[in-house]
């Protein structure tokens, strides 16, 4: 059994601590543990200790992560120019470093083909098209290609990749495409997929199965073109976010993604997001309002869909608490933390036991870590919120809130 815990909650926070934060630098307000990122990129190392790690960093791309998880020694996965460009610039080296292109702007393939012939990074394909473009910008780099493997998983059937069309080239058309790819002078060195993103429970299945499927493709493409340098399997590992909810297995996960990809001459890579900032970010928030209704008490916070959009997305369950120090000498409601978003989706948790709650009241929403800040946007002309980092004693303050002039100090227009 991997070593360490796996999913780190709320009490595992200085709750003293956290409340300063918020009085210092305001809410809502991301709060992120630069040494629960290395824990987690230490426990993936050392279950996957014969595979290639990459990091897929749209999970969370705020610098200190990213140089945080640098250090580690993985790579990085970019899913944009703009991903690749923060990558480079926090630290990974261009040769640890590939290009995901879905549907790819061409902005986006100016930019990597210099990139890629000044750092050496790797440039993935989904689709014959993205092939060409490279060819007509005389791309000299690393390819990879990204098979669509038919089989996808995922918490939501909106982060089920693996089977959508959007995604890669079926994967019947893979072996005649690389062996194309070889003929027109492309160094070929990879294949990919990625079934999906929070995979545990009966979705490990369809993960070895993509897996397996991999597996005989890279056979396959080898038996044309020679030899290939590795295959990446996708990101995907799922973490708990209900309390009641079991860690994944990381060893028994690697021992069966090992079997299922089987004897190839290839290394085999993984590229996780999720597990290695959720549960190192949470996110603080004030109660502002609170509502008796006859159906539940209505709880008004000052973080809503603007600041983390996952609830409302995906109906995604993030465990909130109360960070008020007298709270247990208060009684129990059940609440709806909602935020102050026009929407009717701007729920934050519904049927929640929160003590009591008044305004002022410090709440916490756990496992913020990815895809929180990175999905936040200004709906409403809401200002992002502000981001900490914490590195054992240490506070960085690693994006400052923004004000309402930053949303507006782009627009050009004028009277
Ligand atoms: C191509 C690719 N790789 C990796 C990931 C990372 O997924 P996760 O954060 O679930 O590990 C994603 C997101 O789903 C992805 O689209
Ligand atoms: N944004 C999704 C996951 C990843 C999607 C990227 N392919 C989430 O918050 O769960």
């Amino acid at each position: 059994m991997n070593s360490g815990s796996a999913v780190r909650r709320l009490s595992a926070w200085d709750a003293e601590r956290l409340r300063s934060l918020a009085a210092e630098y305001d809410t809502p307000l991301y709060v992120y543990d630069l040494e629960r990122v290395r824990e987690n990129a230490a426990r993936l190392q050392r279950a996957f200790d014969s595979e290639e790690i990459s990091y897929a960093v749209k999970a969370n791309t705020t610098r200190p992560v990213l140089s945080t998880i640098d250090s580690t020694g993985v790579g990085a996965e970019c899913a944009s120019a703009g991903e690749v460009e923060r990558a480079l610039a926090a630290g990974f080296d261009g040769a640890d470093v590939r290009y995901t292109a879905v549907n790819p702007p061409a902005r986006d393939l100016d930019y990597v083909v210099d990139a890629a012939a000044d750092e050496d990074l790797i440039v993935t394909v989904g689709a014959a098209d993205t092939l060409d473009q490279l060819a007509e910008r005389g791309f000299s780099g690393r390819l990879c290609i990204r098979a669509n493997p038919g089989v996808g998983a995922g918490h939501h059937e909106k982060v089920s990749t693996g089977a959508a069309p959007k995604f890669g080239v079926p994967l019947n058309r893979v072996p005649e495409l690389a062996s194309e790819a070889v003929d027109r002078g492309f160094d070929l060195v990879g294949l990919h997929a990625h079934a999906g993103s929070g995979i545990s429970g009966e979705d490990l299945e369809a993960h070895r199965e993509l897996v397996a499927r991999m597996g005989e493709l890279a056979r396959s493409v080898i038996a044309d073109v020679g030899s290939i340098e590795f295959v990446n399997v996708g990101g995907g590992l799922g973490v708990p976010y209900r309390e009641d909810e079991a860690p994944l297995d990381l060893d028994a996960v690697a021992r069966a993604t090992r079997e299922a990809f089987g004897d190839v001459d290839a290394r085999l890579g993984i590229e996780p997001g999720r597990y290695f900032v959720a549960d190192a970010g949470v996110l603080l928030t004030r109660v502002n309002t609170v509502k008796p209704t006859p159906e539940t008490t209505v709880v008004g916070v000052d973080a809503g869909m603007t600041t983390l959009v996952r609830p409302a997305m995906y109906d995604s369950y993030h465990a909130i608490r109360s960070l008020v120090p007298d709270a247990g000498d208060r009684e129990t409601v059940s609440a709806t933390v909602a935020g102050p978003i026009c929407e009717t989706a701007d729920v934050l948790g519904e049927d929640r036991p929160l003590p009591d709650p008044e305004r002022e009241d410090l709440l916490a929403v756990d496992n913020a870590g990815a895809y929180g800040y990175e999905m936040s946007s200004n709906y409403n002309s809401r200002p992002r919120p502000a981001v900490v980092a914490l590195d054992g004693d240490e506070t960085q303050l690693a994006v400052r809130r923004e004000a309402v002039a930053d949303i507006t100090e782009r627009e050009t227009w004028s009277e």
